[in-house]
């Protein structure tokens, strides 16, 4: 059927002035993906490619107007969360979703940078747990990400991270907490044969990236490659950019990740390393191509419990391990 409007995504996330993450990143990739972008901003940060060396919140009632005004106006097809600095602006954010009836969101963990630097306040990711987790659709993270929010949703996180199913323990339990998809980014760490986590990778060794739906987890594995974590900083924020307007564009959410997982993978591998960050970040963006909706995406299905009933989607050819 004929689309008869522009489908719109609108992005809850910090200033990033170098313009490879954050709020910057987001209106880019929407753009990419032929979506109507609109944005909130929740903190201005200085970095660049190297690192953050400042950030300032917005204040609580300035993010709540900001979302106001998009969503009294503008017909919002899905919503995309980045970084939310403190306790207040997130009480602020999910009563406004709320009453907007807003159903579509996507929301990327902003935790740690990629440099290192913690981006919120610890009771910022209790109110996102206790606020926002009940109507996350998708919610993505990296493996220190996870074990962080675990450790808030619990208390303390009740084993240590050695092996696979112990990544995947951390994803049951925070699907638990309410997002229906967990994306997660494994690519900085490495396993060997017996998927057994390894701190000094081989030739041999191996990454893994997941995603759970609360039945079942689809698995990537690939080779353990070092350019995975030379990628630009914002790589994330794109990625979650991707999911939030694919599903603007009509895409379920198993489709809409998987086609922004790969979509973002193929442009980071091709960025030539020896360019400069601004160009490296300035390639990311112009090879980011959002995939055609009817390819087939091959990729290994690992059940959980239910792996008798397990029924991928159609669009998904499986091969069981
Ligand atoms: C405003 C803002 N939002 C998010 C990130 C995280 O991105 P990364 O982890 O790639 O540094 C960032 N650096 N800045």
């Amino acid at each position: 059927m004929k689309r008869l409007r522009t489908p719109a995504c609108l992005t809850i996330a910090g200033s990033d002035c170098s313009g490879s993450a954050g709020i910057q990143a987001d209106l880019k990739v929407m753009q990419i993906h032929g979506v109507y972008g609109m944005s909130v901003l929740t903190a201005l940060t200085s970095q660049n490619s190297r690192g953050i060396d400042g950030i300032y919140s917005v204040h609580p009632v300035l993010i709540e107007r900001q979302l106001d005004a998009c969503l009294s106006d503008i017909n919002c097809d899905t919503v995309k969360i980045g970084m939310l600095p403190d306790f207040k602006s997130v009480v602020r954010i999910a009563e406004c979703l709320q009453r907007h009836r807003m159903k579509n969101i996507v929301m990327d963990s902003v935790v740690i940078s990629s440099s290192g630097q913690i981006m919120c306040e610890g009771t910022a990711i209790s109110a996102t747990i206790k606020y926002l987790f009940p109507y996350v659709l998708v919610y993505s993270s990296n493996i220190m990400e996870a074990y962080v929010l675990v450790q808030r949703v619990l208390g303390h996180c009740p084993f240590s991270l050695r092996t696979l199913e112990d990544i995947k323990n951390l994803l049951r339990i925070i699907h638990k907490a309410g997002p229906r998809f967990i994306v997660l980014n494994g690519h900085h760490v490495a396993y060997n044969d017996n998927f057994e986590i390894i701190s000094s990778p081989t030739t041999d060794s191996f990454t893994v990236d997941l995603i759970f739906d609360g039945d079942n987890f689809y698995v990537f594995q690939k080779p353990y490659d070092l350019r995975y974590s030379k990628t630009v900083h914002g790589t994330s924020c794109s990625m979650t950019a991707a999911i939030a307007s694919n599903i603007a564009l009509g895409k379920r959410p198993l489709e809409a990740i998987q086609e922004a997982r790969q979509s973002i993978e193929r442009a980071s591998l091709s960025i030539q390393e020896e360019f400069s960050s601004i160009s490296r970040s300035a390639q990311l963006f112009r090879r980011i191509k959002p995939s055609s909706s009817n390819h087939t995406v091959t990729l290994c299905l690992q059940s959980s419990a239910t792996a008798d009933n397990a029924r991928p989607p159609a669009f998904l050819s499986k091969t069981r391990t």
